[in-house]
């Protein structure tokens, strides 16, 4: 039955907050890594949300061209535990952003080959910005990568690489990309990256490009968390403002 279907959250369940660990990746654009931010009950729970919800990606503005983004996407329902995970993004931005500024939560699959093209999360068009304004931050997290997986990581090409070593032995960069593609992180399930998108005077900062790179052997799933300038209306966000 339809009831059955529907994820369960479990009885009494209140919203706790994971001790996530936090490194800095770049200054300018603030840049950070976020060792898990998304707890594993919290990826079961938006993977079975979004099951057979899948379709093909958009991409908005000048880049809508289809085979930029070959991976599907779904929108994640607005439940109690999505709303937890809504307010640690918040909160992680120092509790000044109300919950009206954030968009829905994107999850993006890709199979093998699948991919994102170079693009910011910044929007070059005044019609993607007419409601809510420009997204002053993006967080992408690893919600689910298959055993193996190989390829998939998400590349930042006008980002410096880090120099020391760690970063490789933690497997949280691809040290085998060579130095001037600037950074790739390999999907690691349950971090997440945060950037901000703009600069002071709120115009885009082309720093943050990046891409999804093609998954070469098993898959991923990642989620978008966007932030926005101002509020946006019932139509986007849905009725709890
Ligand atoms: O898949 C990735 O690694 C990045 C995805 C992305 O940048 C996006 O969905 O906007
Ligand atoms: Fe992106």
């Amino acid at each position: 039955t339809e009831l059955e279907q529907k994820p369960i959250i479990p009885d009494g369940y209140e919203c706790q907050h994971p001790p996530y660990k936090v490194l800095m990746v770049s200054k300018s654009p603030l840049v950070i890594y976020i060792k898990d931010f998304i707890t594993p009950p919290e990826r079961d729970h938006l993977l079975k949300l979004s099951k057979d919800t899948f379709t093909r990606s958009g991409v908005t503005g000048r880049q809508s061209h289809n085979s930029v983004r070959t991976s599907q996407s779904t929108t994640v329902p607005r439940d109690d535990i999505v709303r937890c995970i809504e307010s640690r993004a918040l909160a992680f931005q120092g509790y000044d952003v109300p919950a009206s500024h954030l968009e829905p939560l994107q999850l993006v699959k890709y199979g093998p080959s699948e991919r994102y093209h170079y693009h910011t999360d910044w929007f070059t068009s005044d019609h993607d910005t007419h409601q809510g304004g420009n997204r002053v931050s993006s967080f992408f997290a690893y919600v689910h990568v298959l055993n193996g997986t190989t390829g998939g990581g998400t590349n930042f090409p006008r980002l410096e690489a880090p120099a020391d070593g760690r970063w490789c032995d933690d497997d949280i960069v691809d040290c085998d990309e060579t130095w001037d593609n600037g950074i790739t992180f390999k999907p690691v399930e349950g971090n997440a990256i945060y950037w901000e998108n703009l600069a002071v005077d709120g115009r885009g900062d082309e720093r943050t490009l990046h891409a999804g790179l093609p998954v070469v052997s098993g898959g991923k799933v990642g989620m978008n968390i966007w932030t926005r300038e101002r509020a946006l209306g019932k139509g986007i966000r849905g009725e709890d403002l």
